[in-house]
């Protein structure tokens, strides 16, 4: 199946008071030349508290990172993503269930990085990422070198990155990048955290087509 195919959905755009609760947008041109005038990704500069902090790079449908947050109300969570039509999904997800520790982002989140503080994270969750539908669209894969630098600076120590991925391609790469990065504890298999939720996508790739899941968590030494 065509994976462009799963972008399709109706999305009922939320009200002016949803989307100022839930919501915040950070355009392309200004997170690249001024991101000092943004919010920092920190609980206190987006939540007002000091609570852990944890993080969805391309969250999607908000499925995962909603449930997550409604299990853990002693920490926040926050998405990212470019799609504006799945954090819509998202943040009337949110609002329905009143959470008030989870927040999304529109962002590119290959360009976030200097919205992140040192030792300020404490999970990032990296769920069925964009491969690219064509090899030239590669170079806009999340997982990358910069992506293990700047993650390894912004997490505690003992801080984890989750990854899921269904396409072998990629995984291949995450592998190969990994290798002999001896930053991280390297933990292959079943993941310390699961909410009891499948992500869109987990559900689509898993349950629908039969797909292989490749998972793995990489924690801070
Ligand atoms: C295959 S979907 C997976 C969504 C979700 N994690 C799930 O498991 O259902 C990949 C998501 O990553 C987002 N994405 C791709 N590149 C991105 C980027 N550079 N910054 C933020 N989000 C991105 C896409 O918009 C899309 O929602």
């Amino acid at each position: 199946m065509a994976r462009r195919k799963l972008g399709r959905m109706k999305v009922r755009r939320p009200g002016a008071g949803v989307a100022a609760r839930y919501l915040r947008v950070f355009p392309g041109r200004r997170l690249y030349y001024e991101p000092e005038s943004l919010p920092r990704i920190t609980s206190e500069e987006l939540f007002g508290d000091g609570k852990p902090l944890e993080l969805e790079a391309g969250c999607g449908t908000g499925d995962f990172l909603n449930a997550l947050a409604e299990r853990d109300p002693g920490a926040n969570f926050v998405g990212v993503d470019l799609h504006m039509k799945s954090l819509y999904r998202a943040v009337n997800r949110a609002a329905e269930r009143e959470l008030e520790n989870v927040l999304y982002i529109s962002a590119d989140f290959n360009i976030i990085y200097p919205l992140l503080e040192d030792v300020s994270l404490r999970a990032v969750y990296l769920h069925f990422p964009d491969p690219g539908m064509k090899p030239r669209q590669e170079k806009n894969r999340i997982f990358r070198r910069r992506f293990l630098d700047e993650l390894h600076r912004a997490l505690v120590p003992g801080g984890r990155i989750s990854v899921m991925t269904d396409h072998d391609g990629y995984y291949e790469q995450m592998l190969s990048l990994l290798s002999g990065d001896e930053r991280w504890e390297k933990c292959f298999g079943e993941l310390s955290v699961d909410p009891g939720v499948k992500s869109r996508f987990h559900r689509l790739w898993e349950d629908e087509y039969g797909r292989t899941t490749h998972r793995f968590e990489l924690v801070k030494i």
